[in-house]
């Protein structure tokens, strides 16, 4: 029943916007709250009901006290240490920058006051967000602290504050929850650091080959095919490159895997940085291959291209019937390919994902992208069908992009076949389930005692 809880205050240092905020989450929640500020009479608005008070006063008010002040000031509660000891401090802080203290925060306040019982949490959540609601993003708030009993007495109020309490040990993890909020888009940035370098290395490859060739040889200017041509270009190149990517550390690690002859040691980090980042790898390749489809549609519309088709219209050409077969394959390999990618697509996205079982979602995403990955390969190779054989294909000895593009899918495609072979399937289960590993390996046998 509600009484005992109406009754239950609670103590917020700092009147501030994170002070604001909170305080009127939890009078929303139905808690009392007291403010302890260094002006209590000339302190800014706060929440209505909410008394305000002195520090050392308001502290004696509630066993659970929430420092909503920046690091710089902690110092000042050393002073307050005997009304302070014993008390559960929730430290919220952040840093404007990684490293910039030597240690972190809560463990700072912690050995400023080693009596009390410091509990880190709340900190990746914004006073804004607090203010407006519940969104995705802070509904739930990761916590640490040396004291289980303070950890919880704590997470009682953040549930009742209606958010996911994630325990992350010790006070020791509290460098790791203030490095958080500084984080933008971690596992965005290496695809989007492969996706820029390899257009951009792409870009110049072709702007060489395609336009700057054909000045010098042929002294026309092309350069208007930088806008459409090569940028259809250069989208699927690296796009095809990146779903290639998305494969090749999962192949690895089961080369790895077969040639350690078992599971039970770490990847190197390299690898497991790249598995990680496998989603995201997969979503901007298929951004790029939207882009590559759009490309694609609007070809008929082009002035060049009509401006050619109106030229050719008083010539009779003869039909080759090898000619439409060779442009339809590919063209349907591409539409299959595109399909069965933006299914990959949408089952990533954590809400399809979450109502898939594991089965399901490791079916999708291993076997049909491994289909994917096939199909929109068999498209460059068909889109490239007998040029190869053809010297005006090989531009300054160099060659083109498309087939520059087929090198590491081909890889990719190829070793994942070697692995299906019977025999090396059936090994690498065994390694998978743990009944077969090397027991003169020493770090496995660490492992086994
Ligand atoms: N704002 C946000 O969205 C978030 C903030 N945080 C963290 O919460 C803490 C507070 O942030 P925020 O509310 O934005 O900051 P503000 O600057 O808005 O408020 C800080 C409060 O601290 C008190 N204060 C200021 N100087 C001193 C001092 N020398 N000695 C004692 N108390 C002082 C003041 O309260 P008074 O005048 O009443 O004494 C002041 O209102 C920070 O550590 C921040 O990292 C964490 C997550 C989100
Ligand atoms: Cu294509």
């Amino acid at each position: 029943t509600m009484p005992d809880l109406i009754q239950q205050s609670l103590c917020i240092f700092g009147t501030g916007d994170l002070g604001r905020s909170l305080g009127h989450r939890l009078f929303q929640s139905g808690y009392r709250v007291v403010y302890g500020s260094r002006r209590p009479d000339s302190c800014g608005p706060v929440p209505q009901g909410a008394q305000v008070l002195n520090h050392a006063e308001a502290a004696q008010s509630s066993r659970i006290i929430f420092l909503c002040i920046n690091r710089e000031h902690y110092s000042f509660l050393q002073a307050l240490a005997p009304q302070l000891n014993g008390k559960v401090l929730v430290d919220v802080s952040n840093n404007p920058e990684k490293d910039m203290f030597p240690e972190a925060n809560a463990v700072y306040l912690q050995r400023l006051l080693p009596e009390a019982y410091v509990v880190k949490a709340l900190n990746t959540l914004s006073a804004w967000g607090l203010q407006n609601g519940p969104s995705d993003a802070n509904r739930q708030t990761f916590i640490c602290g040396d004291s289980a009993e303070a950890k919880q007495a704590v997470s009682e109020v953040c549930t009742r504050l209606g958010l996911l309490v994630l325990d992350r040990g010790g006070v020791g993890a509290s460098r790791e929850l203030e490095d958080f909020p500084l984080q933008l888009f971690p596992m965005w940035k290496l695809p989007m650091r492969i996706a820029v370098g390899l257009s951009g290395a792409f870009f110049f490859y072709l702007l060489i080959r395609d336009v700057i060739y054909t000045y010098v040889y042929e002294g026309k200017d092309v350069s208007f095919r930088i806008l459409v041509s090569l940028a259809n270009k250069v989208f699927p190149i690296v796009s095809l490159i990146m779903l290639a990517l998305c494969y090749l550390p999962g192949v690895m690690a089961a080369l790895l895997q077969l040639h350690r002859g078992t599971k039970y040691r770490r990847f190197p980090d390299w690898l497991d940085r790249w598995m990680l980042c496998r989603k995201q790898m997969g979503l901007v390749a298929l951004a790029l291959a939207s882009l590559h489809v759009l490309y694609t549609l609007i070809i008929p519309i082009r002035y060049y291209v009509r401006y050619r088709i109106g030229a050719l219209k008083n010539q009779t050409t003869e039909f080759f019937n090898i000619l439409a077969w060779r442009t339809d394959s590919y063209y349907s390999m591409g539409v299959l390919g595109f399909a069965l990618f933006i299914l990959l697509g949408i089952t990533s996205l954590p809400s399809v994902s979450n109502a898939l079982s594991w089965r399901e979602f490791s079916f999708i995403q291993s076997k049909l992208g491994y289909v994917t990955l096939f199909l929109c390969t068999l498209h460059g190779y068909l889109y490239g069908w007998d040029k190869f054989l053809h010297l005006y294909s090989y531009k300054w000895y160099t060659l083109p992009g498309y087939m520059l593009s087929l090198v590491v899918p081909t890889v990719v495609l190829g070793l994942k076949l070697l692995l299906l072979l019977p025999c090396v399937d059936r090994r690498l289960t065994r390694i998978r389930r743990g009944w077969e590993h090397t027991p003169q390996d020493p770090s496995v046998q660490k492992l086994l005692i």
